[in-house]
């Protein structure tokens, strides 16, 4: 669990983070959302220290992360940014070993913990290991970089835009591959993002923020379906996605489809509802279901790109 109490940066006379309380639930993912300049990177950096807080402080599984020594936060921490920062030197295995040989754990333990972690984002180790940064793809290159975070097993991971440089494609897919690999690792992760998109799917909860400030935080649709405040609806509603599906069934986006084992929505349901039941159950697809009838299958995909029939 990540708290933070007070927390405050200051540039000049103007604040960057203005009294932030929050807390940040332990295998959880939360995603830091707000417009450019609110506050995101900065609030993510004093987590780590990157940057000190002007006040304020931040407990890390209820310490001090001032009392805590660098490696210690190191080691608890993994941190993944937009432009990955591989080292371009080294191999991709060479990459993911950075902090356990800094651990100062024997080759074979490192081999093998590198190998597993390649394994888990999707990269066969025979065929990477030994490439260049160069060598990679964009969605290559941070599926490295989730890999190397995550290589001391830290309890935490601090993602800042990790998906903001990748095409629509690579950016889907990673997301997806993200998704599960935090469903089965259940790591407290908190991911700075600008796109409302990547912050509901993704977040079990969403901060939002605004001029340094919280401007509300709960699960996504909870954001959704009651806003705090006219930022708060006026923020996510500029989303095209969400305010085409205003006024829209959960009908007009079934398509044929194994409906095993989803959940089952009617078919009128309001479409944003419907969302809404996607991201309270986690998954990527509903049942449509008129009566006893089922209509088909409604997917995540979807409704992002509003294939739906009107
Ligand atoms: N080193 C700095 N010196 C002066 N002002 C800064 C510094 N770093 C950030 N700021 C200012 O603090 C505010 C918050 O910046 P921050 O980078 O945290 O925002 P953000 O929400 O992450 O934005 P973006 O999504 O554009 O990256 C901005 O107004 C920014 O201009």
């Amino acid at each position: 669990m990540i708290e933070l109490q007070g927390l405050e940066k200051r540039y000049g006379d103007r604040y960057a983070v203005r009294d932030l309380n929050l807390v940040f639930p332990e295998g959880e993912l939360t995603a830091l959302l707000g417009p450019s300049g609110c506050g995101k990177t900065t609030t993510l950096r004093m987590i780590n220290r990157l940057i000190e807080p002007g006040a304020g402080r931040v407990l890390l599984g209820g310490r001090d992360t001032r009392e805590l020594r660098p490696e210690e936060l190191r080691r608890g921490i993994g941190y993944v940014i937009q432009q990955v920062g591989l080292f371009p030197h080294l191999t991709v295995a060479g990459n993911v070993a950075t902090v356990p040989e800094l651990l100062g754990w024997d080759r074979r333990r490192t081999a093998r913990r590198v190998d597993e972690l390649l394994d888990l984002v999707g990269l066969d180790p025979e065929q990477y290991r030994a490439k260049k940064p160069a060598q990679l793809s964009g969605g290559q290159a941070q599926r490295v970089g989730v890999a190397r975070a995550l290589a001391a097993d830290p309890p935490v991971l601090l993602m800042d835009e990790p998906f903001g440089a990748l095409d629509p494609l690579a950016r889907d897919r990673l997301q997806t591959a993200f998704r599960a690999i935090q469903r089965r690792l259940k790591k407290t992760v908190v991911l700075v993002t600008h796109d409302i998109d990547e912050a509901l799917r993704l977040g079990d909860r969403v901060a939002l923020m605004n001029a340094g400030t919280l401007a509300q935080f709960g699960p996504p649709d909870e954001l959704i379906h009651r806003p705090a405040s006219p930022f708060v609806g006026q923020f996510l509603g500029e989303d095209a996605a969400l305010r085409q599906l205003a006024g829209r069934t959960a009908a007009e986006f079934a398509r044929p489809g194994d409906p095993a084992g989803l959940p089952a929505v009617e078919a009128t349901l309001d479409a944003r509802r419907a969302l809404g039941v996607l991201l309270r159950e986690g998954t990527d697809a509903l049942a449509v279901t008129r009566g006893n009838e089922v209509l088909g299958v409604l997917r995540w995909q979807d409704l992002r790109t509003r294939r739906g029939q009107p």
